[in-house]
């Protein structure tokens, strides 16, 4: 982010490439081995003590340093040597950094620190020949020289930057301590030193919170420079809060511009000075990295902390400011900092100058830049509120400002698309509106459905109307490719597979082939992860029968329909009482009977056998005497049609199953058996079995702890047997009383009434003798 701020901001240069700055030598104490506290100015027997502990410098030349007195003469001491005390340097030179910091141009956010490199002592014919430092340490951005205060002449450091050249001559002050920086990058020379002494020490500096790339950061070529650092912003993401950076979400640029515009003045040939020209830049980079850019105008929303002028503290500290004074509309309340910050994109131009329809975008704070705060403009409104629990008080202002906006080609369907799908999809869909055949525009037109591949199931969401959906279906007709229009359907869910598209879907099959449609569905069904079936299933299979589908089709939702509804009750029968709850019966019953009816509407064999095979299985515990009313379906079936249907192997099942009940006869009157199915092998379910395979016991009183009538409770609750259960609060433990159904005769009974009569019923229905196998 600072890099291409610092790059924008490049254009009115706020920095040069140098630096230069005196401060006291009382910030500036160092300590020399065996010589102890330097004193300034340094005299002639310190200084020669100093050569003393010198070597003769060397230089680097590609990977080795070398000694050659016709490129360097000048002697060198080791930082191991000496030390530079904190105290001072703190307080002095920490904020001479910021200054050369501002000095040098570099962005707000970072900040400077050091590495002390060596000190230096220059004789009369010491000199260093034009040549760039070697970058020694990572976001090296600069040279610093500091000068000591001592008596010279000549020594000028001449350092070059693209074309211009400064003379730092340090001959020229002998009180202070010099601090002259230089860009990295820049090749100078240090001239042949005429009298006196000159010490200094060199540090590198290196900037601190930087994450753009430094060769842009010093680049004076203002194209170039904003070429770089735009090409790096959309390369990585590492200008990102941290934890962004994983993210893939398409990355925006909205420069916000200096000037103010209207929406009738707006226009890419008419921007006002450093707006043209930063545009200009920017339109450059954007052809040259394949970047869409829009002229927009934006509504910037910006909370700001602010203070009440009256109070004194405050305001003296904002006039003691350096920075120059800024007229603040609302005259009584000065605006501190920036709490919050909202911008949404209002009003587009394309390229080309035309108006672009798009809605309103919200653009996340991370993507926005400006050369200008917006505390220099005027808002067109803005409201204070006071004191307000986490913040003091705040001021909130609305501002119209004008910005460009570029993405990358790459992901302008996504980011359209996002902006304003549905008139996106307008877009997409006009070729087919306007009757354009498909072959002209195919590879087009694929890229654009391959471009939105992640947001179609955004874009499903927004369909809603049936003449949207009617489009929807007739677009993914009209791209003629199987494989593009199954993802686009496959966005969507199972209620698509319904009555009111059936013709849609139909002609999908005649277009892409009945397997191909069979594939869509299954992709559908797939993702129903609980089976609730479709939505009246015969009504849906009768509307796909009439339109004539393919015959297969109708067997693949048939099959599913079945299939998927027998597992999911399967898994509610594993508790025995769900397969004796009377609503659960009825369900399961009307499930095959509307199979059955189905299949036989179809006129399907196949179709019709599996129903039967699943009736047959016994896996959802039928109850024969309903089964009784699904055979009757056959009743009007001519013999042919018996045959084709093979109905004798129904038939004798449901018969068979009648007998079996019937033969169990009826229980006797004062009988008080109960049949189960034993699942517990504890103590108390062995006690429980006895009383319920008593003949005798119609009741049991049980005193027994707590825990151990929950478990019996809850045993002859999934049972499911017909006993009522109720506890005596009396005595310890309380006891459990059990009691058989007092009905349980008047059921059998009832019941074997029933069974014999419907055996009759269908022995004489179906012209079989009872009895006979
Ligand atoms: O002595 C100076 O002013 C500069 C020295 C220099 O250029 C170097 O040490 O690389
Ligand atoms: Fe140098």
């Amino acid at each position: 982010m600072n890099e291409i701020q610092a790059a924008l901001e490049a254009l009115e240069p706020k920095g040069n490439f140098y630096a230069q700055r005196t401060i006291s030598g009382s910030y500036l104490q160092v300590n020399v081995n065996k010589i102890g506290r330097l004193v300034y100015p340094l005299t002639a027997e310190i200084i020669q003590s100093l050569i003393a502990l010198a070597e003769p410098a060397k230089y680097g030349l590609k990977e080795q340093t070398i000694l050659d007195e016709s490129v360097r003469k000048v002697w060198e001491i080791k930082p191991t040597k000496f030390k530079i005390l904190k105290m001072g340097w703190r307080k002095g030179f920490e904020p001479l950094l910021d200054r050369i910091k501002r000095d040098l141009g570099l962005p707000d956010e970072t900040g400077l620190s050091v590495d002390l490199h060596n000190m230096l002592v220059y004789e009369p014919g010491c000199f260093f020949k034009p040549h760039q430092d070697s970058e020694k340490v990572d976001n090296m951005v600069a040279t610093m020289v500091v000068v000591l205060p001592t008596k010279h002449s000549g020594g000028e450091l001449v350092v070059e930057h693209n074309g211009r050249s400064y003379t730092f001559d340090s001959a020229k002050e002998s009180k202070l301590v010099q601090a002259f920086s230089f860009y990295a990058d820049c090749r100078h020379e240090v001239k042949s030193l005429k009298s006196g002494y000159r010490v200094v020490l060199t540090f590198n500096l290196i900037l601190e919170n930087y994450k753009g790339q430094m060769n842009s950061l010093t680049e004076r070529d203002f194209d170039k420079r904003i070429d770089q650092a735009i090409a790096h912003y959309f390369s990585t993401r590492d200008w990102l809060p941290s934890w962004r950076r994983n993210e893939d979400k398409p990355l925006k640029f909205v420069y916000l511009l200096d000037h103010e515009y209207t929406e009738s003045g707006l226009s890419w040939q008419h921007l006002k000075n450093t707006d043209r020209m930063r545009v200009e830049a920017l339109l450059k980079a954007s052809d040259k990295h394949q970047l869409d850019a829009y002229l927009t105008l934006v509504d910037s929303h910006e909370t700001w902390d602010c203070y009440d002028d009256n109070d004194d503290f405050y305001s003296s500290k904002y006039y003691d400011d350096e920075e120059e004074d800024e007229e603040s509309e609302e005259a009584n309340y000065i605006l501190n900092d920036i709490i919050d910050s909202e911008t949404t994109i209002e009003y587009w131009l394309d390229r080309q100058g035309n108006h672009r329809n798009f809605n309103t975008c919200y653009v996340e704070d991370c993507y926005v830049h400006a050369t200008v705060s917006g505390e220099d403009f005027t808002p067109y409104d803005s409201e204070y509120e006071g004191f307000m629990g986490n913040y003091g008080n705040t001021m909130d202002r609305w501002y119209k400002r004008a910005a460009i906006v570029m993405w990358q080609k790459k992901d302008a369907a996504a980011i359209l698309f996002g902006i304003d799908p549905l008139s996106y999809i307008n877009a997409l869909y006009q070729p087919m509106r306007d009757g354009i055949a498909i072959d002209k525009l195919e590879i087009d037109l694929h890229a654009q459905i391959d471009a939105l591949e992640s947001v179609w199931s955004a874009y499903i969401k927004k369909v809603e109307t049936p003449e949207q959906y009617g489009e929807m279906f007739q677009f993914v007709s009209y791209i003629a490719d199987k494989t593009r229009a199954k993802k686009i359907l496959e966005n969507f869910d199972i209620k698509l597979i319904a009555v009111d598209y059936t013709k849609d879907w139909h002609d999908l099959s005649g277009k892409y082939s009945a397997e191909w449609l069979i594939e869509v569905f299954s992709r559908l069904i797939e993702k129903e992860r609980l089976w609730d079936g479709f939505n009246d299933f015969p009504k849906l299979i009768k509307a796909f029968h009439q339109i004539s589908i393919d015959k297969e089709v109708l067997r693949f939702l048939f099959s599913m329909q079945l299939q998927r509804k027998v597992e999911r009750l399967q898994i509610q029968l594993e508790r025995k009482r769900e397969r004796i709850d009377a609503k659960s019966i009825k369900l399961r019953h009307d499930l095959v009977s509307e199979l059955v009816n189905v299949a036989l509407n179809l006129e399907d064999r196949v179709l019709h056998d599996k129903v039967i095979d699943v009736i047959l299985s016994r896996k959802l515990y039928l109850d024969s005497l309903l089964l009784v009313d699904v055979i009757e379906r056959y009743f009007p079936l001519s013999k042919e049609m018996r045959v084709q249907y093979d109905i004798d192997r129904i038939i004798s099942f449901v018969r068979l199953a009648l007998e079996e009940e019937k033969n169990l006869g009826v229980r006797d009157e004062n009988d008080w058996y109960i049949t189960f199915e034993k699942s517990c092998e504890c103590e108390l379910c062995d006690e429980l079995g006895g009383f319920l395979h008593d003949k005798n016991a119609q009741s049991k009183t049980w005193p027994i702890g707590e825990s151990k009538r929950q478990h019996v409770s809850s045993m002859v609750y999934d049972l499911a047997v017909p006993v009522k259960i109720e506890t005596l609060r009396q005595g310890s433990p309380h006891k459990l009383v059990l009691t058989k159904d007092d009905e349980l005769y008047a059921i059998s009974l009832k019941r074997h009434q029933k069974i014999s009569g419907a055996l009759a019923q269908l022995c004489l229905d179906f012209n079989i003798k009872e009895g006979a196998v």
